[in-house]
């Protein structure tokens, strides 16, 4: 008898200007996993893959970030490895790899939680996003992924022990060997210490839509955060503490105020690094406004980008075609998606 159940994450954007590591908005491209069980057998579980990165996504269980995360969540709870009766997994995803819209946060999210339906483990939410997070380190994309909406998070101050449980290298929670190829199997992996993120969901206005620009370039969250400094001056993060404290409510009032959302996602702390792998990122921030473009709200790099998001109530044609010419300014193609705001994620038994 075979048994399948699914499930379904959303994309997510990461920052919304001024939120730095701080604020996601997850939105209505999705990751979905179909598992199905049946004899139990002593080979590995099939995985396929449809959608995009279909042609790159290593297909071995050992390797992928999916399943590698539920063999992580699965060895921290007891079980040592997939269990016998699981036969395949197809993920289908409409989450581009590499471009600011949280595909590895999705991969992470659908990976703990299948380790959970897995093993049965009915792992509470907070549970599930400490598991996440020693994994993908920053929780904005994560948590949108999660509990879905417009979200701010932090993670909280943990006691030297914990500390260090948290910071081991992500090799050890992710090692890539199969069960019989190293001594370092055996080991149990560091279990996350307990209440690791944080978070409350803002309001969000439903007039509001997400334009998502998509250069047809990936650009790394490892490479766009290496060009980050290390410090910055007190007058930056003023600069966006006063805009992120108004935009969390502004996203939520009715009717939207284009003026202060447009200055309240402006950006000082990772924008201006960025703008040297992005061209064309401070012609599209700086030329078009809710002056030359009514119902455009604001606009920021999604993520680490290079996506940009366009935050609009109408007029959501016009201003990705605008932003188009700009890019196209630049020798960049791109395509563009109008979104929603979406729910959090979802297992559903079939
Ligand atoms: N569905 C998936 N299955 C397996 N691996 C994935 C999946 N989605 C993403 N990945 C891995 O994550 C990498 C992309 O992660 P990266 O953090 O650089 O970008 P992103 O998550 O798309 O962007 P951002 O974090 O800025 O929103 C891919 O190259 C791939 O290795
Ligand atoms: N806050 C992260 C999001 C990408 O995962 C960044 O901008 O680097």
């Amino acid at each position: 008898m075979t048994n399948s159940f699914v499930i379904r994450i959303p994309a997510t954007s990461a920052n919304i200007g001024p939120g730095f590591d701080v604020v996601g908005l997850s939105l209505s491209l999705y990751l979905t996993l179909t598992v199905t069980s049946g004899e139990p057998s002593s080979v590995p579980p099939k995985i396929t893959y449809s959608g995009e990165g279909a042609d790159e996504v290593p297909l071995d269980p050992y390797r992928n970030l999916t399943t590698r995360v539920a063999l992580y969540v699965l060895r921290c709870n007891g079980h040592r490895s997939f269990p016998p009766d699981l036969v395949s997994i197809h993920c289908d995803n409409q989450i581009p790899f590499g471009r600011g819209l949280g595909s590895s946060g999705a991969a992470v999210i659908a990976g703990v939680l299948l380790g959970n339906s897995l093993g049965k483990l009915n792992l509470s939410q907070e549970r599930i996003l400490d598991h996440a997070l020693m994994v993908e380190r920053h929780p904005d994309n994560v948590t949108a992924a999660l509990v879905g909406g417009f979200v701010g998070s932090y993670l909280r101050e943990l006691d030297p022990q914990a500390t260090e449980a948290a910071q081991v290298p992500l090799s050890e929670v992710l090692p890539e060997y199969p069960p019989d190829a190293g001594e370092g199997w055996g080991l149990s992996p560091p279990v996350p210490p307990l209440g690791i993120g944080h978070y409350v969901r803002f309001k969000w206005n439903s007039s509001i839509k997400a334009v998502a620009i998509i250069p047809r370039f990936e650009l790394s969250t490892a490479k766009a955060r290496a060009v980050l400094p290390e410090t910055y001056s007190r007058k930056d993060l003023v600069f966006n503490m006063q805009r992120l404290a108004v935009l969390t409510t502004a996203l939520g009032q009715t009717p939207p105020d284009p003026e202060l959302i447009f200055e309240a996602m402006k950006d000082r702390v990772h924008q201006p690094y960025r703008n040297t792998l992005i061209p064309g990122l401070p012609a599209v921030t700086s030329l078009i406004t809710p002056a030359s473009h009514p119902g455009l709200l604001g606009i920021c790099l999604s993520g680490a980008g290079p996506t940009i998001l366009a935050l609009a109530t109408h007029n959501f044609e016009s201003i990705a075609e605008k932003i188009r010419e700009i890019f196209r300014q630049e020798q960049i193609e791109v395509d563009w998606k109008i979104l929603n705001v979406a729910e959090g994620s979802t297992v559903t038994y079939c």
